[in-house]
């Protein structure tokens, strides 16, 4: 017999009655699978049954709650949700998943759009599947306050009780799931088709993370049901972050997702060791080096100028191949991929000597139907072909290219300019080990790997946390691993920093090339971030990210913000062990965010307090302190956070405000603002700022006030450029008194009056380096008549032979 549903009227008795029997019934299920191994017919089996009764993730736990939401529609249907289906023994549905898409849909109902659903009744329970509190949200009643009161709509979302208790907890070094509170407009983004191009983009909190990682499970349950979990693959900006969300795809019941950060999309034994220069950290991302790299691999296959002869063992003559036949058999082959072509090439070189020796087989009359073709010593074969087609790690070519300023020349053709080709020169290490790689070196390296091979892994579908930053060479290397375009990006233009600072979807959409359709959503309603601290950050965005509003917020933490000017530099790190200290010793999960130059004297200041920290640059979090820079805190979110020397971060960078941005949008509760008395960013002084803890309290202009304004697709093109108009200094010489100063190598000319042009440039570079510039005309003299009196040398021994 089935189990009836309580009426619409039911009481939290009567909610509980059915909680009570739906738990019995799940329980039994559970225990009558866990007893199926026992009688099973042979070990075999038993020990199938068993492991698949362990691994029964579909049950939930024993101590879940059957259901966290019930949803009553106005033509009298009634759906229960929890956190896994519950059926009974006839099949029928007694609790439906949060993942099913028909549940989603319905949670996507709102006042103005109830797609038939008259009420949501939430369920707050407690251990073991009792209802603590039942709150009913009718949508008639919204729509009558909205129209009547003229309640707004985040008023509404502010006064959801269970949301706010929710947002109130405090947060851990691991994200949590959301799946009990989820939003209207989130359901539908988690449940949009998942074979479009999906864009999310929001601001600071507004749950874009969360969305992307419970869109993640709900597409595996429902529509990517048939697709492997190890399918789909979440992409981050770094380590810390990746730990911070690791557990929220287990929770969810999807073990097996791949979870990578952005450098390590791919395997490599190569460890980035150094730090790019920005021009040239911001020339490797760009597509063009796409042509540079084919052209450099093009540039490897190099024909023969001479005869070339084999041998073969049981014969006493060679068989010789011109360089035309050589070339002849490169033409037939394609250069891509590199060792399919390397291989193909092999073979055609075999067949051309198996054909010249029967031939001579033949003139010479040993040859007969049946008769064996004389095999080449493969020694010399392989000699030829490793002399043409070189045989070579990613990693070797990549090392040779940036090694060799005339394969550098060559393959930049007119892609790049001489200027840039210099940005990518770098001295090559005769062991591999000992090679110099930066973490733009990464997608070169995986684009080669791809170029070489032809293979890599692909993904029914892709989600990509942070995509605002990634340059284009990191956009391709998603780009091919996604199967058929279907990708669910997440960002926020006014957090994008990086040397890929951007400020439209644009050119990601663009570079993504995705055959599917486009889906771009912006996410309204911050979750994280309290109203006063985000009143503080939005001062920025008129400059940071110009046209992009403040998420409108929907908490209140009381007291959130506190500015505490201090008379000297010292100061600053006393008083932010101080603010640090306080907070963890109410138990808080606290994050300091401090620029890289202030970093060394904090962690002095947190010694001499005897206090410990986590870096968690170095890819973890800990539950109490963590210092992170500004950039990696992108992402993150603590209860109280201590941005330490505002002035600093804005000023490291072309993305400074930006970078500030992030930092002071981290917290959940408390920000807390160190500075020395007088340095704190223009835009975020102003007559109301929030209360001063200093000894000198500021005078400055008032601040603009926030942009209200809803995202314009437009932003200044000058904060575009700021990323893109990033040089080198300090690579000029001071040009020598009676030497002319160093052509600039142009683009123009040959390979080969290039190549001489710029290594003319590092010969004077490697002097300036080495010697005052009033000895350079006698060393070069000096260096001039040492090649002349070597090359005389080597043609008397020439002679002599
Ligand atoms: N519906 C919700 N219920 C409960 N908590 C939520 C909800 N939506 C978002 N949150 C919480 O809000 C916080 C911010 O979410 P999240 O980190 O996903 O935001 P984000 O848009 O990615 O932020 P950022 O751009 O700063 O990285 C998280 O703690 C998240 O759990």
């Amino acid at each position: 017999m089935s189990l009836s549903l309580p009426r619409w009227a039911a009481t939290r008795d009567d909610e509980q009655t059915y909680f009570d029997r739906v738990r019995e019934i799940r329980e039994a299920a559970r225990e009558s699978r866990a007893l199926a191994y026992q009688s099973a017919a042979n070990p075999k089996d038993r020990g199938r049954l068993k492991a698949n009764a362990d691994d029964d993730a579909t049950l939930g736990a024993p101590e879940e709650a059957v259901a966290f939401l019930r949803i009553d529609l106005e033509d009298g249907e009634t759906y229960y949700v929890g956190e896994h289906g519950i059926s009974d023994e006839q099949r029928d549905r007694l609790v439906y998943s949060w993942k099913a898409p028909a549940m989603l849909r319905l949670r996507g109902a709102s006042h103005s759009d109830p797609r038939g659903v008259a009420r949501q009744r939430t369920f707050r329970t407690e251990p073991v599947n009792q209802i603590r509190d039942i709150d009913d949200v009718v949508l008639a009643e919204l729509a009558r306050q909205v129209v009547e009161l003229g309640t707004s709509e985040s008023a509404l979302v502010s006064s959801d009780e269970f949301l706010q208790d929710e947002l109130a907890r405090t947060r851990s070094p691991e994200m949590q799931t959301i799946v009990r509170t989820i939003q209207a407009a989130q359901a539908d983004v988690i449940a949009a088709p998942h074979d479009t191009l999906l864009v999310v983009q929001g601001g600071p909190g507004t749950g874009k993370t969360a969305i992307a990682l419970h869109r993640v499970a709900a597409l595996l349950f429902g529509p990517l049901r048939e697709v492997a979990d190890n399918e789909v693959l979440v992409v981050g900006p770094n380590r810390t972050f990746l730990k911070y969300i690791s557990r929220v795809l287990p929770e969810l019941g999807e073990e097996h997702v791949i979870q990578r950060d952005v450098g390590r999309l791919m395997s490599t034994s190569v460890t980035p060791n150094v730090v790019e220069d920005p021009a040239a950290a911001r020339l490797k991302g760009d597509a063009r080096m796409v042509e540079v790299i084919a052209q450099a691999l093009t540039d490897r296959v190099r024909p023969v100028r001479e005869d070339i002869s084999f041998a073969f063992d049981d014969v006493s003559w060679r068989v010789t191949l011109s360089p035309r036949d050589v070339a002849d058999i490169l033409e037939s082959v394609d250069r891509t991929p590199y060792t399919v072509g390397r291989a193909r090439f092999r073979e055609l070189l075999e067949s051309a000597i198996a054909t010249e020796a029967r031939r001579r087989q033949k003139a010479d009359g040993h040859w007969s139907r049946g008769s064996a073709t004389p095999r080449p010593r493969p020694a010399e074969v392989e000699a030829l072909v490793e002399r043409v087609w070189p045989q070579l790690t990613p990693a070797a070519f990549l090392r040779d290219l940036f090694g060799s300023v005339e394969r550098l020349l060559s393959a930049a053709g007119s892609t790049l300019g001489a200027d840039e080709v210099r940005l990518l020169r770098r001295q090559a290490s005769p062991r591999m080990s000992e090679q110099r790689w930066s973490k733009e070196d990464l997608p070169l390296l995986d684009h080669v790997t791809m170029e070489m091979t032809g293979e890599t892994e692909t993904y029914a579908h892709i989600v990509v946390d942070e995509v605002q930053d990634l340059s284009p060479m990191q956009l391709l290397a998603l780009r091919r691993r996604s199967r058929d375009g279907s990708m669910t990006l997440v960002g926020d233009i006014a957090q994008s920093t990086g040397h890929w600072a951007r400020d439209s979807w644009a050119d990601i959409v663009e570079l993504l090339a995705s055959p599917r359709p486009r889906q771009h959503v912006e996410l309204e309603y911050g979750y994280r971030v309290p109203r006063g601290v985000m009143e503080f950050a939005a001062r920025l965005l008129p400059e940071a990210a110009p046209g992009v509003s403040a998420p409108t917020i929907v908490r209140d933490v009381e007291d959130s913000t506190h500015l505490h000017a201090v008379p000297t530099e010292d100061d600053q790190f006393t008083r932010v062990v101080e603010v640090v200290r306080e907070h963890s010793s109410k138990g808080l999960f606290v994050g300091v965010v401090c620029p890289d130059a202030g970093r060394e004297r904090l962690e002095d200041a947190f010694r001499a307090a005897h206090m410990h920290w986590q870096d968690a640059d170095k890819g973890g979090l800990a539950s109490a302190i963590n210092v992170v820079s500004p950039g990696a805190s992108k992402g993150l979110e603590f209860d109280a956070v201590v941005v330490v020397d505002p002035e600093t971060i804005v000023d490291a960078g072309p993305q400074g405000l930006r970078m500030l941005y992030i930092a002071l949008t981290r917290t959940t509760a408390y920000l807390d603002v160190v500075h020395v008395a007088g340095r704190l960013p223009r835009l975020l002084t102003d007559a109301d700022a929030p209360a001063e803890s200093g000894d000198e309290p500021e005078t400055a202009p008032p601040a603009p006030s926030p942009n209200t304004g809803v995202l314009a697709g437009a932003i200044d093109p000058q904060v575009a450029g700021a990323g893109a108009a990033a040089t080198v200094e300090g690579t000029e010489l001071d040009a020598p008194r009676r030497l002319s100063r160093p052509r600039s190598t142009s683009a123009r000319g040959s390979v080969r009056q290039r190549t001489v042009a710029m290594n003319a440039e590092h010969v004077l570079e490697l002097l300036a380096e080495v010697a005052p510039p009033h000895l350079w005309e006698e060393i070069l003299a000096e260096a001039r008549a040492r090649v002349a009196g070597e090359e005389v040398a080597g043609a008397e021994a020439q002679d002599s032979r």
